[in-house]
């Protein structure tokens, strides 16, 4: 049998070198193998074949010495050597360590289950105590918890890198995952990248962008993973994001990615103190906090702003409170954290934005009189009471010029910190940008506030909807219930001279830009249709939009109209019982 020429080769794919092998030599006594053996025989590479051995049967074992095939004419066939396969020594260790593993568990428990009359009867007196048979797994069981929770800690502690920390800084040159402009994780310099503005910031779903995972040679910005970590309190911002300022103040740094405005992802960080204070801080917020407290240093940034702590004692505020939650009706609120507000005195129509001549003059209750500030020296023209449950807040806004001359406000319950903004618009920034300049103002129970001079005309003051507060030592403070009574005093002549074409409707108004005018402008800007409504009542919901300021705030107008409807009705009706205390 010759073997198999280079053609035969080449036309026999399946053949291989060991069937070549083994039909080598012309004067083979027997016929190569059929082919069908050497179909899926692994290749040699060369090697000469080891014969497999023959598969073992029950007869071959009674007859050692021969071949395994039970057909007689085998007899004929010269024996195969029998294969001695290595087999590897750790097989070997294996199986013993089974046997001793095995054996072990035995032992144990018989050590540990076997009643001692039984051992006793096996011979075994001397062993171990058996409280060891419950002791040593449960050291090694909480063995490996610790090592769980120590390795959970070091992670934490020691391997997370602070935000502080230098190494927390990026640069251009950093893999950090970018966004474009409608959410997508791209690579940086990849395609074309639209830039997010702050309006589009608002509307992108920053926990499922960061979820999302990144490239292997990626890393999601720090500030991303904040987000996810701690986003939280995000969610508590959703509603009022969008509206919060940010500041260029050069005491401060950014944390996660370095960016302005239109930076490396277009989204402006949120600037924080040295303190881990930034870990509760999502990132797409693009203030930074800066509480003011009483023991801090400057008391308040915004001009003209006055203040009075313990402006009334504890146990009149507790008589207050009383009377706030048990005697007063309160309008019917559709959300939880949805801002209540009672009107006294005149009510201001911002149709005529004047005195609305339709709803009665509602006296002061007797509970009120001691309140009121009296520097004034005559009585206030309208006086707010105001529920804030936990969560709830007020849009930035600036009270009606052309309506209102001095404000006070007296915050009794729970403390807040009111945020005070102002926009020097288009003046700041290196590429033109509107510059704002942010002031937190922590406002405790029993204080009493005047706005006056600027921080009355030119800066917004809002609370943001959130149920808690970070102060500028990075506590965070829960919010309770909080109340609070706005004082207001009717301005003669109803136009105002300050000026300000951003804030004074007095001033738009003789710029020409008319109510309905700013609806329109708002509109386009925000691609929102104004609620049929929105034109009628609202007393915040006008208020925000005499500032001016071009932001949509749509979920506060829907709860500020509501409230506010809901509340001239009820004085309207006469409903509120004004009992003194
Ligand atoms: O709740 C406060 O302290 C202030 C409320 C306010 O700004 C307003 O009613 O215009
Ligand atoms: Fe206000």
């Amino acid at each position: 049998m010759s073997s198999l020429s280079d053609e035969e080769e080449a036309a026999d794919p399946l053949s291989d070198n060991q069937s070549n092998a083994s039909s080598s030599g012309d004067d083979e006594p027997f016929p190569p193998p059929p082919l069908s053996q050497n179909y899926f025989a692994p290749p040699f590479y060369g090697r000469p074949p080891t014969p497999l051995p023959p598969s073992p049967s029950l007869t071959s074992l009674l007859r050692p010495s021969r071949p395994t095939t039970p057909d007689p004419s085998d007899d004929e066939i010269e024996p195969v050597q029998r294969a001695s396969p290595k087999i590897p020594t750790y097989e070997y260790y294996g199986f013993v360590v089974y046997l001793f593993s095995s054996l072990t568990f035995l032992i144990y428990l018989l050590w540990a289950y076997l009643p001692s009359p039984f051992l006793h009867a096996l011979g075994i007196y001397y062993y171990p105590n058996r409280w060891w048979a419950l002791a040593i797994p449960s050291f090694i069981t909480m063995l490996i918890v610790y090592i769980y929770v120590a390795l959970a800690l070091y992670n934490t502690e020691v391997l997370t890198l602070p935000l502080t920390s230098i190494e927390t800084i990026v640069d251009e040159a950093a893999k950090i995952a970018t966004i474009d402009g409608g959410g997508r994780i791209r690579l940086k310099g990849a395609g074309e990248r639209k830039q997010i503005t702050e309006e589009m910031a608002s509307e992108l779903d920053w926990k499922g962008i960061w979820n999302k995972g990144t490239d292997a040679v990626m890393d999601v910005p720090l500030a991303g993973v904040c987000e996810v970590l701690y986003g939280d309190q995000v969610d508590e911002d959703e509603e009022q994001r969008h509206d919060e300022p940010h500041s260029d103040t050069p005491d401060k740094y950014y944390v996660g990615s370095i960016t302005h405005s239109g930076g490396q992802d277009g989204i402006r960080r949120k600037k924080t103190r040295e303190s881990n204070t930034a870990t509760y801080l999502p990132i797409h917020i693009t203030s930074h906090y800066r509480s003011q407290q009483y023991n801090g240093r400057a008391p308040h940034k915004a001009p003209g702003l006055k203040f009075q702590a313990d402006f009334i004692t504890p146990s009149h505020e507790a008589k207050l409170l009383h009377i706030f939650q048990h005697e007063l009706q309160w309008p019917e609120s559709k959300k939880d954290s949805t801002r209540l507000s009672l009107h006294y005195g005149h009510t201001f129509d911002y149709k005529t934005f004047g005195v609305d001549p339709d709803i009665p003059y509602k006296p002061f209750p007797e509970w009120l009189r001691p309140l009121i500030p009296a520097e004034e020296g005559r009585d206030p023209d309208q006086v707010c009471l105001q529920y804030y449950p936990p969560g709830a807040g007020i849009p930035p806004h600036v009270d009606t010029h052309s309506a209102f001359d001095q404000l006070y406000a007296l915050s009794l319950g729970s403390a807040v910190v009111m945020q005070f903004r102002h926009t020097k618009a288009g003046e700041g920034g290196a590429n033109g940008e509107t510059e704002r300049e942010t002031v937190d103002v922590d406002l405790p129970p029993r204080s009493m506030m005047q706005m006056s001079g600027d921080s009355r005309l030119h800066w917004e003051h809002s609370i943001k909807k959130r149920k808690k507060d970070v102060l500028a030592d990075g506590t965070i403070r829960m919010r309770a219930d909080r109340w609070s009574i706005t004082y207001r005093w009717l301005r003669h002549g109803g136009e105002c001279g300050c000026g300000d074409e951003r804030l004074c409707d007095t001033a738009q108004r003789r710029k020409g830009v008319e109510r309905e005018y700013r609806w329109k402008q708002q509109k386009q800007e925000n691609g929102v249709e104004p609620r049929e409504e929105e034109g009628k009542t609202g007393a915040a919901n006008q208020e925000a939009q005499v500032s001016g300021n071009g932001e949509s705030n749509d979920e506060y107008k829907r709860s500020d109209i509501l409230t506010e409807t809901t509340e001239l009705d009820s004085l309207k009706n006469g409903n509120i019982p004004l009992s003194p205390p």
